[in-house]
């Protein structure tokens, strides 16, 4: 993997892999995978479970390496969020937004600001001196976003900020991962960041996406893509339709 420091407008993607394996041992995960992800986009990956979108991610943060195929990210600091939020629970919500501002030498009082002016963003600013214990989970993962945030947005030539989203909102109640779709669809257009999303919930695609990318499984090849435009009811149900054929196609295997 090439981690190139360029400046996202200069070139057509922010993430590109071509040919692209991963095997396990014997368990070949991904193979052959072919996917861009252009600057400021906002991409979703949708698969049944299994189907390496985990595993896609991780190649993309850097934190695996590919079996095969070649992976080009240019974004100087790529930034993960899990379906878990992840913070440390003796600091305050402040504190975990400035923690990577810290590890990279970052002075505390722009630290502050910067995690201040984040909080806000993520609708968060009068929690900034609360523990993650005395947060509901989807406060907790505002939180866990702003972090995100606060790694990747970056005020250096360091290149294009991107957000690598693993079911984010998985284990949120309805309501809540309704609140936090509109949210990050917001968040995304003030900060034109390039997001790339996993998801197994065909409406969270089609909401969230503004192009739908489906795996198949075992190993993980790219199905079929779609541009969401206006699409709606009818896309989603579409794109329903293809995912049922390849997990039963799948299940036949
Ligand atoms: N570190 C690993 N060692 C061995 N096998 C692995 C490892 N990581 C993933 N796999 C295998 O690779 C395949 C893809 O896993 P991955 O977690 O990427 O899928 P996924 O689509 O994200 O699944 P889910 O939606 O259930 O989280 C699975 O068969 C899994 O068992």
């Amino acid at each position: 993997m090439t981690a190139t420091l360029a400046k996202a407008t200069s070139v057509d993607h922010v993430v590109r892999l071509f040919g692209v394996g991963k095997s396990f041992g014997t368990v070949a995960a991904l193979d052959g995978v072919d996917l861009d992800v252009r600057p400021g986009e906002f991409v979703c990956l949708l698969g049944a479970s299994g189907c390496g979108k985990s595993t896609l991610l991780s190649l993309v943060a850097g934190l695996e390496k590919p079996t095969t195929g070649v992976i080009d990210v240019h974004s100087g600091r790529p930034a993960v969020v899990f379906q878990e939020p992840a913070l440390m629970p003796w600091l305050t919500a402040a504190r975990n937004v400035e923690l990577p501002l810290k590890l990279r030498g970052i002075g505390r009082a722009e630290r502050e600001e910067r995690a201040a002016k984040l909080l806000d963003l993520v609708r968060l600013g009068d929690a900034a001196r609360k523990r993650p214990h005395e947060l509901s989970g989807g406060m907790r993962q505002r939180v866990a976003l702003a972090r995100a945030l606060a790694t990747t947005l970056d005020d250096t030539d360091a290149g294009a900020p991107l957000l690598l989203m693993d079911e984010p909102f998985a284990a949120l109640d309805a309501i809540t991962r309704d609140v936090l779709q509109e949210e990050l669809r917001r968040i995304w257009v003030q900060t034109g960041t390039s997001v790339l999303f996993v998801t197994h919930d065909v409406r969270e695609a089609v909401r969230l996406g503004q192009r739908v990318v489906l795996l198949s499984s075992r190993p993980g090849r790219v199905v079929r893509e779609w541009e969401v435009g206006d699409g709606g009811e009818d896309l989603a149900q579409e794109i329903t339709g293809e995912l049922r054929g390849v997990i039963s196609s799948h299940a036949r295997g």
